[in-house]
């Protein structure tokens, strides 16, 4: 007998948990590019042909230096988080596979996301989201979010497009990538030179500076997508101010007059804290604007139990903001037109958004390119989005998840996983 050789028994290891990915999995095309990865579509080999979304996260980066220090923050975060949860209203992961280069994170597929619904209804509909699908979606929505906060769990970069829905109607709370345990240490919303929260989603306590943020800087942002759904444009849309040259953290104040302009100025009354902010005597610097939310509101719908949410979810006092569970069981959801479990329920056919696209040019860029090569501009560009559709030939893109597939881990069977139980419908 050979003796016992750790190089060989990991070579072992690694080529046969690289066969099994690949034998288990096909990859359909690629979908899009975030700032942590790449998201492909892919299918199982088996008979059921389940498809699932599969995460490729990049590799940690310093400066303009490759590091394999290890797994980076997001994705050890994210993979921890989702180990732990289970909702119908919370993307499910299924397993995770760790290559020595990259990590995959292998999610239930969803078709939609609210960003396309969003789309859909202001360049193709040409026509106000239906309220039975703006109801269900925040319903459901809020019913995700009650769950995370129940958890402990800031979810902390809520936004349309980390909001997906399944082809059954049933939404999905996507991409924990920032998520944090509410009791751990906090963090500023930064990460190395990077700004990580998405500006016009973030609640005015952030905007001010705020180093001890709550739960309900989520809240806020589920007001902002609710109005989003209804306006199909956000409602805050400020440009960003970028970090100066030593890293300084800039005042925002683009993105806090857009909410001064609706919301009008914050008043001490209202808000006891707002003199203890850092930004405080620069937002005292600003005009003073008149509140609109309700002008806002009747140009747009008739409701007064949405308009009365949406100030509830406003609230410039995070103490003072509708909670999740607060949010959750609001009149407006027991109003005359209710929510259901499929939020496309009663959708003549044009209403309901097109299939999610996917191309591969970028999956066979993927092929070509190994996984320790990180300076392919398109590997780098967290915006590169899909840039056309092409139809899935069934090519096998297995390999472009590059070589070295060294671990599979399942996720414990307690986790909600599973595909979608559809075929995907090819267009
Ligand atoms: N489970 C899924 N099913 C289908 N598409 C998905 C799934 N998860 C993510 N996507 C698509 O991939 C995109 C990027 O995913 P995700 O947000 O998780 O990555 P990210 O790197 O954190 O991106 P971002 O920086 O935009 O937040 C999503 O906006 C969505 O379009």
């Amino acid at each position: 007998m050979l003796p016992y050789d750790p190089m060989r028994a990991y070579r072992h290891k690694r080529d046969t948990a690289h066969q099994a990915f690949n034998t288990k999995y096909a990859m359909l095309g690629f979908i899009s590019s975030g700032t942590y990865g790449r998201v492909y579509k892919a299918k199982t080999r088996d008979a059921e042909e389940r498809i699932y979304a599969i995460k490729k996260f990049k590799p940690d980066k310093e400066g303009e230096v490759v590091t394999y220090t290890g797994i980076s923050q997001s994705a050890i975060r994210e993979i921890a988080l989702n180990r732990e949860i289970s909702h119908e209203n919370i993307v499910a992961l299924r397993e995770v596979v760790l290559e020595d280069k990259s990590i995959y994170m292998v999610f239930e597929y969803a078709e939609h996301d609210f960003l396309q619904i969003i789309h859909h209804f202001s360049t193709t509909v040409r026509a106000m989201v239906p309220p039975s699908l703006l109801k269900s979606c925040i319903h459901q929505l809020l019913n995700g979010l009650v769950y995370l906060h129940t958890c402990h769990i800031q979810h902390r970069d809520l936004k349309p497009a980390n909001i997906l829905i399944n082809s059954d109607g049933v939404v999905k709370i996507g991409d924990l990538g920032l998520a944090r345990l509410t009791y751990s240490p906090l963090q500023p919303l930064y990460s190395g030179d990077k700004v990580v929260v998405t500006i016009w989603y973030r609640a005015p306590e952030l905007l001010l500076g705020a180093r001890h943020y709550t739960k309900a800087i989520d809240c806020w942002a589920v007001g902002c997508v609710m109005a989003e759904l209804i306006s199909l444009r956000p409602i805050f849309k400020g440009e960003e101010a970028k970090l100066d040259h030593k890293k300084n953290v800039p005042f925002q104040k683009d993105q806090v007059v857009k909410i001064f302009e609706v919301l009008g100025t914050p008043s001490v009354h209202e808000w006891p804290g707002l003199p203890q902010f850092p930004e405080y005597l620069n937002m005292k610097a600003l005009d003073n604007y008149p509140p609109k939310l309700t002008e806002w509101c009747t140009t747009r719908f008739r409701s007064k139990d949405a308009t009365d949410l949406l100030r509830q979810l406003f609230m410039y006092n995070p103490e003072n903001r509708a909670t999740a569970p607060e949010a959750f069981n609001h009149k407006w959801f027991s109003e005359d037109i209710k929510p259901t479990r499929n939020a496309f329920h009663g959708l003549p056919p044009n209403h309901c958004p097109p299939l999610r696209k996917i191309t591969q040019d970028e999956a066979s860029l993927a092929h070509h390119v190994p996984a320790s090569n990180n300076n392919n501009p398109a590997y780098n560009n967290p915006n590169s989005k899909p840039a056309s559709w092409k139809p899935a030939s069934g090519q096998n893109f297995g390999s472009a998840f590059g070589v070295n597939t060294a671990v599979t881990m399942q996720v414990p069977a307690g986790n909600n996983s599973g595909g979608s139980r559809k075929k995907p419908r090819l267009e």
